[in-house]
């Protein structure tokens, strides 16, 4: 059985007199198993944190159901069951790191001795015993979210809600997250994230969704990633004309510019057909590369397929 499962929900947000609905979420269906790592990626405003939201029962779709283990999701189980990290963690700022995570330890009714150890040792995780006994509202950013992480994860849940947990941290501080995420996946923890660092996505989840415009439009499991990462072609082509870029927009590969050189990137299979078609076309090929394809050019390829 699923842990999370959403099956065609829809969002509206209305902001009121005069101003115009904004539709954040369309058909939105996906299933996350037990265990499993689940990256949703989008432009901003795709729709994302309204995703997360909703999971946790903070916001309500206007249709379409959310299941969590099967149930129609309880404050108290999604409270007790999850731990979530907000993209803008809001926390009290007048209490120390060590006051608000003793706070959390007793709101989720954990003994202080286990409450006390888990704080140990997230604080070391995250790198941030030190600044423990620092008030929050002297925290810089970065600092806020390791202290978010730390607060999300002090009751050790099952289901962790990442909702851009990367955010305004420096390369040390996103090495320290990664690992920790990977730590968490190694203990089994069902993981549902939101990034913009596709690198990371890349490399933490088994399974990844592409959010464009409230729609799910892609979804890939890490080995259909691999597949489609794998072996893209980038052709190196000679100054096109209108129509003949006009032409190319309707082919499978996508065209770009990429320091001053009109490159179109394919994946390697169609090779062949492709090259017929650029000769029918008149365009000269100017070099070949092979190279892998990242996710970040996947993520632009299926925008921009999506936009046409
Ligand atoms: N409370 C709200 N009232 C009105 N519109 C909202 C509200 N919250 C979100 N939206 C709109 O809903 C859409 C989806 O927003 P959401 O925050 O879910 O996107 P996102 O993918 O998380 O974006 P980002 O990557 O920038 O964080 C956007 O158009 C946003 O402006």
């Amino acid at each position: 059985m699923a842990e999370i499962a959403l099956h065609n929900l829809n969002k509206t947000y209305d902001p009121g007199l005069f101003k115009k609905k904004v539709k954040a979420l369309t058909d939105l269906s996906l299933e996350v198993a037990p265990g499993e790592v689940f990256g949703l990626i989008g432009p901003n405003g795709a729709g994302k944190s309204t995703t997360i939201r909703l999971i946790l029962g903070l916001s309500r779709p206007d249709s379409g159901t959310i299941r969590f283990r099967g149930q129609a999701p309880k404050g108290e189980t999604i409270q007790r069951e999850t731990g979530y990290l907000p993209e803008n963690p809001y926390l009290y700022d007048h209490l120390t790191l060590r006051e608000l995570l003793a706070f959390c330890g007793r709101v989720s009714g954990l003994a202080p001795d286990v409450s006390a150890r888990r704080r140990d040792e997230l604080l070391d995780k995250v790198a941030m015993t030190e600044a423990q006994n620092r008030p929050l509202r002297t925290f810089s950013k970065g600092m806020l979210q390791r202290a978010g992480i730390c607060f999300a994860l002090l009751h050790d849940p099952s289901v962790v809600i990442l909702d851009e947990p990367m955010s305004g941290l420096d390369p040390l501080g996103r090495k320290i997250v990664f690992d920790l995420v990977m730590e968490l996946k190694e203990q089994g923890k069902t993981i549902f994230f939101c990034s913009h660092i596709l690198s990371d996505v890349e490399r933490l989840c088994d399974r990844i969704g592409i959010l464009v415009q409230g729609r799910l439009v892609r979804q890939l499991s890490q080995s259909e990633l691999l597949e489609h990462t794998r072996s893209a072609v980038n052709l190196v082509l000679a100054p096109l004309n209108e129509a003949q870029q006009a032409a190319l927009a309707q082919g499978e590969g996508s065209l770009s510019r990429r320091g001053g050189e009109v490159v179109y990137s394919l994946p390697a299979g169609g090779l062949g057909e492709t090259i017929r078609r650029l000769d029918e076309l008149g365009i000269g090929v100017l070099a070949t590369r092979g190279e892998k394809m990242s996710l970040e050019e996947l993520f632009i390829q299926t925008i921009e397929e999506h936009a046409r």
